[in-house]
């Protein structure tokens, strides 16, 4: 089996490259690249390993016909293009806490050198002028700290802000009553927070929502003499704005570790006396750096090794345990959506994936994925259980999951249905053993089959004489027949055979298989 193959293209602690190897991944580190130098070499890799640094583009990605997994050892993921990602198939990954404590911990730092001025001091000092006089501070313990954002790292600070005996009082659409009161936070809407705090710091991630939450007109909202903390993404904040109320006093001081362009070269914050910064180095400790690398490497080798995936942005998880008993079932959900796709006419507007039996004990949505890319596989090569959720989104197909506690006839079974404006057609199969996938149902007719090669599906009037017929056609075509499989509903009514056969029916074939004698339908098949 050849080794999947991995691109490091960030700074990043050499764990991960060691873990990559151990778990059988060839590894190449490459960093500093320019977007072109990526471009052309990313078709070789089947994984990413990134950091912030690398900006993965539509562009970059349209080359990168291997790549199955980009993760990115932190947690923001606005550096990845992930519709574009999603679109190309491609899982993208990240550590969502592996640098949390660390950033917490910069954020804190942030509020006790604006409270003391600590960075102005040093300079000033170590310059031999011994300021003792200017630099008057305040004390945090009884002040009110405003977290806008109290997800892994608000909540952090949070208990962080309480240990040193601030209030906190927080704005998070998202956070329930519930969890307010577990992590001791006030909720408030977002214009009491900023007359309220006498420190701001930002723990959200960057959205359309979020993008200058702290704008010119919120800014003025804020108490006078606010202190303004930024960790987590440029954009949060309106530079611009946050000059001018630094000029003017309204805020007496501003820390940021990010930045709405980076790297900042140059910025209208730069050189105030009340303005502090460091550049995004909020993950920047050795534990962090640790933490991500190894859960990113271990992360991106379990889903290229096993399959398993854990936090995808664009996929549901699916634990490496979870991974092989899925397999199977992958396969038998990938040809029973190949084949209603093939076999249904006209144009589909919904579909359903009902598990029933052990199936319904697994995870749906990777079952789905795997039907849907094998119902698309006809409209577009690069299709797989990535990205086929997402094309049948665009394509306006109403996809459901249904999970059935009956016991059925099979031990376990997958049915397909798919809605046409002709009405509805149904398959099923079923695992013989624990990993064969099998047939066992085609369009209300009862039928035992492997789905695998060039095969040929005949529906035909039940009459004496028709296998003979049909034997005889491919037979004298060259055409020789590997297994050969019937079903009926009833003696007399329709028959329908599903063979498999050695070489693709040409059309010319199919024609004339449909000129026989009781043919109603004839439909080559690929699997
Ligand atoms: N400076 C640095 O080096 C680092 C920065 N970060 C950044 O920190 C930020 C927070 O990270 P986590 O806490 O791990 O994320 P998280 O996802 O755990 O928490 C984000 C919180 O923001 C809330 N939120 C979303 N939209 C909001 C809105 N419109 N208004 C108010 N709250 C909203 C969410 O409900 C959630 O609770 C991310 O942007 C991340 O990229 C993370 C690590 C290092
Ligand atoms: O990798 C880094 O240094 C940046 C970390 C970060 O911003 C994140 O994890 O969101």
């Amino acid at each position: 089996m050849t080794r999947p193959k991995v691109l490091i293209s960030d700074k990043m602690d050499p764990n991960a490259a060691r873990i990559f190897e151990e778990r059988g991944c060839e590894v190449d580190v490459i960093t500093g690249e320019t977007p072109e130098q990526l471009k052309a070499r990313i078709a070789d890799y089947d994984g990413l390993a990134i950091r912030s640094s690398t900006k993965v583009t539509a562009d970059i990605l349209a080359g990168a016909d291997n790549l199955k997994v980009i993760g990115r050892a932190g947690i923001g993921v606005d550096n990845v293009d992930i519709p574009a990602a999603s679109s190309k198939g491609v899982v993208v990954m990240n550590t969502p806490f592996g640098n949390s404590i660390t950033t917490a911990e910069h954020a804190i730092a942030m509020i006790f050198a604006l409270a003391r001025q600590i960075p102005q001091a040093n300079e000033r000092t170590q310059k031999g002028e011994w300021p003792k006089n200017d630099f008057m501070g305040i004390e945090v313990t009884g002040k009110t700290l405003g977290l806008i954002g109290a997800g892994n790292i608000g909540s952090i600070v949070a208990a962080r802000a309480q240990g040193l005996r601030m209030k906190v009082i927080a704005y998070d659409p998202f956070l329930t009553p519930e969890r307010a009161i577990e992590i001791g936070v006030e909720k408030v809407d977002l214009d009491t927070l900023l007359a309220r705090a006498d420190f701001i710091t930002l723990h959200t991630p960057l959205t359309e929502e979020t993008r200058n939450i702290l704008s010119a007109e919120n800014i003025a909202k804020t108490k006078k003499g606010v202190r303004i903390v930024n960790c987590a993404r440029g954009g949060l904040i309106d530079e611009a704005a946050l000059a001018e109320a630094l000029d003017s006093g309204h805020v007496a001081g501003a820390a940021l570790d990010v930045f709405q362009t980076e790297p900042a070269k140059e910025s209208p914050l730069f050189g105030k006396p009340n303005f502090i910064c460091t550049p995004h180095l909020g993950a920047s400790t050795t534990e962090a750096q640790v933490n991500v690398a190894l859960q990113v490497a271990e992360q991106m080798a379990d889903y290229l090794v096993s399959g398993g995936v854990s936090n995808a942005l664009n996929m549901p998880s699916l634990s490496a345990e979870e991974a092989p008993k899925l397999r199977p079932y992958m396969k038998l959900a990938e040809n029973l959506g190949s084949l209603v796709g093939q076999l249904a006419h006209g144009n589909l507007t919904r579909i359903s994936v009902e598990r029933e039996g052990a199936a319904a004990e697994l995870s749906g949505k990777p079952i789905t994925g795997a039907v849907l890319a094998g119902l698309m596989r006809q409209y577009s090569d690069t299709v797989n259980m990535v990205n086929a959720p997402y094309l049948a989104k665009e394509r306006g197909l109403d996809v459901r999951e249904i999970r059935h506690d009956r016991e059925g006839a099979y031990n376990t079974l997958l049915r397909v249905t798919v809605g046409t404006e002709s009405g509805e057609r149904s398959v099923a199969g079923t695992l013989f053993g624990t990993d064969a996938p099998r047939l066992v149902e085609i369009f209300g007719v009862r039928i035992e089959a492997e789905l695998e090669g060039h095969m040929l599906y005949i529906v035909n009037e039940d009459a004496p004489g028709f296998i003979g017929r049909i034997g005889s056609l491919l037979g004298e075509a060259g055409i020789n027949i590997g297994t050969f499989h019937l079903g009926r509903r009833q003696a007399g009514g329709e028959a329908t055979l599903l063979l498999s056969v050695d070489a693709p029916i040409p059309p010319e074939l199919v024609r004339q298989a449909c000129a026989l004698q009781g043919v109603k339908t004839v439909m080559p098949l690929e699997f």
